[in-house]
């Protein structure tokens, strides 16, 4: 049989599952090529489990993200899936899930091949989920942590569900990401294990010492049992312990790396590229030097923080979180509107029309703060719209000022004249409402006076295949 020497990249995102098949090339000048990939929307908010949780609640149907990934997986090539040696997973963080150990999910012979079926897991509360208010987060212990805690991460979730639905938290002994979950299920893994990328995006994880504030957390009553083991970005979890569609039995997986390092990791060429990837969040990114170390007193009001990345070195990162999501509750907004007045129009067609409109708009003087989120720094800025004029009301003026307005709140937390002093020379676009949006395109190169290229389509899946690919190239020299 042909040495196995393509590896399979998998991104669990807040909208869209997406999947990548890489192999090694060593005549091209990335050294890989991307032999087939796919997306798939993931479609899966629902309902709060816990009604205390109010319209705020963010919540995901944890099913529905693993039908969306074994879509993407049935579209992948079956001769290229036979010869995948290694999986790296990846995925949206901050967000918590919870499964009973052994009863995490039950493999099946769906079809002509064997996946595995969510069984006895929580809902996933994402990185959007906004139960945590600002009296509730200042109720919580200081971490220990050059990251402040925010509503969204794990242990803020964590401990507002012990507060609030106890009795949910004791019918689950094991937690974590929904990459961290599909890691564990592929590799039968009793206890999750996590990168401390995604340990840092949950709170209370101290990127020095590599450790949770387990004193710190147990002083509050938090429940330390839940809390996975933290292993370094890179690190193999296990192996596949199934056959799963075409991709054998014993194959490596590594353990899953945040959505935001495997996209840096697959678009960021040298040290001087900055990387803006523009998906349902927003992230504008730069490489810390190495030996670069975090100031480790969190300072919430901060519109930067550092996210560990790969060998304890760290990314600045401006992290918005009013990006993608902001367009999409546009457009829902509009489709919404337009069926109360009897009309019934795609998603898709808004999207295409309202796109092609602004292109057309070269200005505008309408002006949008796109904040409906609020900010992790700013949790109180909402949304605002000014300089409304009657000239400037067009779907084009509209949605050239949205989109305007997501790329300058960006720039408000990250300026360009900052990157300028890290010596960054180029940025480059990366994530899916960034590349299928020219006038995003053309608000990122006006903000940012720096050459603008693009990354890989589905750059967090490839990302994480081209680890995999690393570690096994690295295996073969040896
Ligand atoms: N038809 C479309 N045309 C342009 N942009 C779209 C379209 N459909 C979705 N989007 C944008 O893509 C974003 C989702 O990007 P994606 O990369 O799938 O997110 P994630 O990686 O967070 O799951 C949505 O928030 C929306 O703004
Ligand atoms: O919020 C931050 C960092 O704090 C982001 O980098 C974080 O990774 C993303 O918001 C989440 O992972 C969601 O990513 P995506 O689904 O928008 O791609």
């Amino acid at each position: 049989m042909a040495a196995r020497s393509v590896t399979l990249g998998i991104d669990l995102g807040t909208t869209s599952v997406k999947a990548a098949l890489v192999e090694a090339a060593r005549g091209d000048p990335s050294g890989f090529v991307v032999l087939a990939s796919c997306a798939r929307p993931a479609r899966a908010e629902t309902a709060a489990q816990s009604a205390a949780a109010g319209p705020q609640g963010q919540e995901q149907d944890v099913r529905r993200i693993i039908q969306a990934l074994h879509e993407c997986l049935a579209a992948l090539p079956r001769q290229q899936l036979c010869k995948v040696c290694g999986i790296g997973v990846s995925g949206q963080m901050h967000g918590v899930m919870f499964w009973k150990t052994g009863q995490g999910c039950e493999w099946t012979e769906a079809g002509a091949a064997p996946v595995f079926e969510p069984r006895a897991v929580s809902h996933l509360v994402t990185w959007q989920d906004g139960r945590c208010g600002s009296k509730f987060l200042a109720s919580l212990p200081r971490p220990e942590s050059h990251l402040s805690v925010a509503t969204g991460f794990g242990c803020a979730t964590i401990f507002w569900l012990l507060k609030n639905s106890p009795e949910f938290l004791k019918s689950y002994d094991a937690a974590g990401t929904i990459h961290d979950y599909v890691v564990a299920m592929l590799c039968g893994l009793t206890r999750p294990l996590m990168s401390d990328q995604n340990a840092a995006s949950w709170g209370y994880f101290n990127t020095r010492s590599q450790s949770w504030n387990l004193e710190t957390l147990r002083d509050a009553g938090f429940p330390v049992h839940l809390l996975p083991d933290v292993t370094d970005p890179g690190n193999v979890a296990g192996r596949t312990s199934q056959a799963w569609f075409e991709i054998p039995k014993g194959t490596q997986v590594g353990v899953a790396l945040g959505d935001l390092q495997a996209s840096v990791y697959s678009c960021m060429a040298q040290r001087t590229d900055a990387v803006l990837n523009i998906s349902t969040s927003v992230q504008l990114v730069a490489s810390m030097p190495s030996g670069f170390q975090p100031v480790q007193t969190p300072d919430p009001a901060a519109p930067v923080a550092y996210f560990p990345y790969f060998d304890r070195t760290y990314l600045a990162v401006a992290a918005s979180l009013n990006g993608g999501n902001v367009l999409a509750m546009f457009v829902h907004m509009l489709v919404q509107w337009m069926a109360d007045l009897g009309l019934e129009v795609e998603e898709s067609t808004v999207y295409s029309r309202m796109i092609q409109a602004a292109a057309q708009q070269k200005d505008t003087c309408l002006t949008i703060t796109p904040t409906v989120l609020g900010e992790r720094h700013l949790p109180d800025q909402l949304a605002s719209v000014t300089r409304i004029s009657s000239s400037d009301l067009s779907l084009g003026h509209v949605t050239r000022a949205l989109c305007r307005g997501i790329v300058q709140n960006l720039h408000s937390m990250l300026p360009f004249q900052q990157l300028q002093e890290w010596g960054v020379e180029r940025v480059i676009g990366s994530g899916s409402a960034l590349s299928r949006n020219e006038v995003l395109k053309q608000e990122v190169q006006r903000a940012f006076p720096f050459p603008v290229s693009y990354g890989q389509d589905v750059d967090a899946a490839v990302g994480a295949a081209l680890v995999m690919l690393q570690r096994n190239l690295n295996q073969q020299e040896y």
